[in-house]
């Protein structure tokens, strides 16, 4: 049993302990800290996981998953400095937050793992990516790796990739959800009803991720299988070319991965 506290229940801790959950882990071994209690109570209710303040996690677990905010990191930090015990693993999953941070505030020799996971979490399909701290031993980040299979897949990359993979990965979803988004309005300026545009744009990104992940075909083989010549998908294609969709791609998560960048530096700075 590895006991494992949760610093902030919001939108991934709250994935995490779930997912952590139905993949086999017991209640018993799971902790939280929230700052609202009526938020502290409705997870209790919902998971039947206790909360806990952060001195408590930092004496009661050997695994602490830091998931506030990196604006919010500062008070974290000078709770668990005093209190956290030489056999506990931190373990951060805040957006450009550097192992180094944490090594610098923590006591000597306290391993980190950085991790860059995304919300699918929360049905069991996160892409979590992982990289070790200057203390972080081989066992330790087989057991965040261990940890983190129960909710999606997870990959190894050294640290200095880790803004790039925030953009990539870590903000991934949201594009996705905004072209799905653009792509319903879309239908309704066809004029098909919203609930129709709905179930027809989500049955087809599902069908093409499973494609995609399946087959194992690349991405520009199964889209030209959709292009026919004459057709009607090249038309869209054109527009898409002639609008800078793939230029506008390429700006967005340069920009998400220089705020990666910027977020670390303001934390390490400040
Ligand atoms: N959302 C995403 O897609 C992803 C987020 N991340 C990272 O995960 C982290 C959390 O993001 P997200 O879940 O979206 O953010 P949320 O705002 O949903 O969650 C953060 C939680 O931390 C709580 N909190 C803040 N300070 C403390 C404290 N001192 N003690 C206890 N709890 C505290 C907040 O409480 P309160 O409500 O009171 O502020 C809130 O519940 C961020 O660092 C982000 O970069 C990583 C990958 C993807
Ligand atoms: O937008 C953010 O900062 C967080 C980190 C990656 C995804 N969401």
């Amino acid at each position: 049993m590895t006991t494992i506290a949760v610093l902030g229940a919001g939108k991934i801790g709250e994935a995490l302990l779930g997912g952590l959950l139905n993949g086999g882990r017991r209640a018993e071994e799971l902790m939280f800290t929230e700052r609202h209690e009526e938020r502290a109570a409705e997870l209790t209710q919902r998971y039947g996981v206790p909360a806990v303040t952060v001195p408590e996690a930092a004496k009661r677990a050997e695994v602490l998953v830091v998931a506030v905010k990196p604006q919010d990191i500062e008070p974290v930090l000078d709770e668990l400095a005093p209190l956290i015990g030489p056999g506990s693993l931190v373990v951060s999953l805040c957006a450009g937050l550097p192992t180094a941070l944490y090594e610098r505030r923590l006591p000597e020799g306290t391993p980190v793992v950085r991790v860059m996971p995304n919300t699918p979490m929360v049905v069991g399909e996160a892409m979590s990516v992982i990289s070790p701290g200057r203390h972080a031993t081989a066992d330790q980040l087989t057991l965040v790796e261990d940890l983190l299979s129960c909710v999606g897949s997870v990959v190894r990359v050294p640290e200095a990739q880790q803004d790039a993979v925030t953009a990539l990965s870590g903000s991934g979803p949201a594009y996705f959800f905004f072209l799905v988004e653009a792509m319903i309005d879309a239908g309704i300026l066809l004029g098909l009803p919203r609930a129709v545009a709905e179930k027809l744009i989500i049955q087809s990104a599902v069908g093409a991720a499973t494609m995609l992940s399946d087959t194992g075909q690349h991405p520009v083989t199964l889209r030209e299988a959709v292009t026919s010549p004459g057709g009607t998908t090249i038309n869209a294609i054109r527009e898409l070319e002639r609008h800078g969709v793939r230029a506008a791609l390429l700006a967005a998560i340069e920009a998400a991965r220089d705020r990666s960048v910027e977020l670390g530096k303001a934390q390490q700075d400040g």
